[in-house]
């Protein structure tokens, strides 16, 4: 498997403004690598260096070889770029935004094929400016996949899509990634990351401060499970700090929560049988991505309380 983009070092300054410090990460051909962040940590900055928008002040990029800084319309015939809000004139209709974007870059999929796809055919023939923000959303992302790139950025591509929209296009990345198209996706949505990304890296204040797969990240921060139950009030559970890998019991009433690490249900669940209790509801949370994030995002930032 080949390298698709390497980044390495990337700065990049508007004035004043550090946006990207120091960021580097690298996505394989045919992966769907995922950009997390806060707000204005520079993730846009980043994919617009990587499309060849915006011209790095440092650092090295190489999108399946190109230098897109020198070689920038050769990296802008084979990345797939989704357009930014107001970047249609408002008149042009759907089927003609996407007819006029396959002339211009033939050899991707049937355009038509397209406006079936991103739920658009019965739109085709409304105007751009009348269509809602998610319909825009959808058109963005369609015309992102007419000359059938190599690399596709998407970025905050679901971003006021409603549910079942999100879903749809969740599966329309999976079918474009199956093409063999390597998808660099910027997103807020951690599910949308742990349902994608079969790798990520975390920018904050213009630099990666973590990257791997969804579970990595996961296990890196948090390797506390909790197991929850209830029990008959007043039963006494004390003994389930002596299980192996549970680190705290909180009872309330009724109610139990145990916290540690390792297999923790099947030991928990072992231990409670062997005592005679048999509570129905017996679950275990698993941390999520988002609290891995919360977790990473927010370390060290309390004492100067900055974003
Ligand atoms: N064209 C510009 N001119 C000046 N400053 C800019 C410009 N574009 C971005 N910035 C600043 O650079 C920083 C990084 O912005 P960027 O859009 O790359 O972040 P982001 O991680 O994509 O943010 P968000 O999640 O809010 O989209 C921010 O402080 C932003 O205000």
């Amino acid at each position: 498997m080949g390298t698709a983009v390497e980044v390495s070092g990337l700065r990049k300054q508007y004035g004043a403004t550090l946006a990207v410090a120091d960021v580097s990460f690298r996505v394989d051909e045919g992966e769907i690598f995922g950009l997390l962040g806060p707000n204005g940590s520079g993730k846009t900055t980043t994919v617009e260096c990587v499309q060849g928008l915006r011209r790095a002040d440092d650092g090295r990029i190489s999108v399946f070889g190109l230098d897109p800084g020198r070689d920038t319309s050769r990296v802008r015939r084979i990345v797939g770029t989704q357009l930014q809000d107001s970047a249609l004139p408002d008149r042009l209709r759907v089927a003609e935004a996407l007819r006029l974007f396959s002339a211009i870059s033939p050899g991707g999929p049937p355009w038509r094929q397209l406006l079936d796809e991103w739920g658009l055919a019965t739109q085709r023939n409304t105007a751009f400016g009348d269509l809602s923000g998610g319909q825009q959303q959808r058109l963005f992302v369609a015309l992102a996949l007419v000359a059938d790139p190599k690399l596709v950025v998407l970025d905050e591509m679901t971003t006021g899509l409603d549910p079942a929209a999100r879903r749809v296009a969740w599966d329309l990345v999976d079918a474009v990634r199956a093409r063999g198209t390597t998808v660099l996706l910027v997103t807020h949505f951690m599910d949308e990351a742990q349902r994608l990304c079969d790798r990520l890296a975390v920018v904050v204040r213009g630099t990666v401060i973590a990257r791997g797969t969804a579970a990595e990240l996961i296990s890196s921060q948090l390797h506390d499970h909790v197991v929850h139950f209830t029990v008959p009030p007043s039963t006494d559970v004390t003994f389930l700090s002596r299980v192996r890998g549970v680190s705290g019991v909180d009872a309330e009433g009724g109610a139990v929560r145990v916290h540690g690490s390792g297999p923790l249900l099947a030991r928990v669940a072992h231990a409670l049988v062997e005592r005679g209790l048999e509570p129905d509801d017996l679950t275990v949370e698993t941390p999520t991505l988002e609290d891995a994030y919360l977790a990473l995002t927010t370390a060290g930032t309390g004492a100067e309380g900055g974003p």
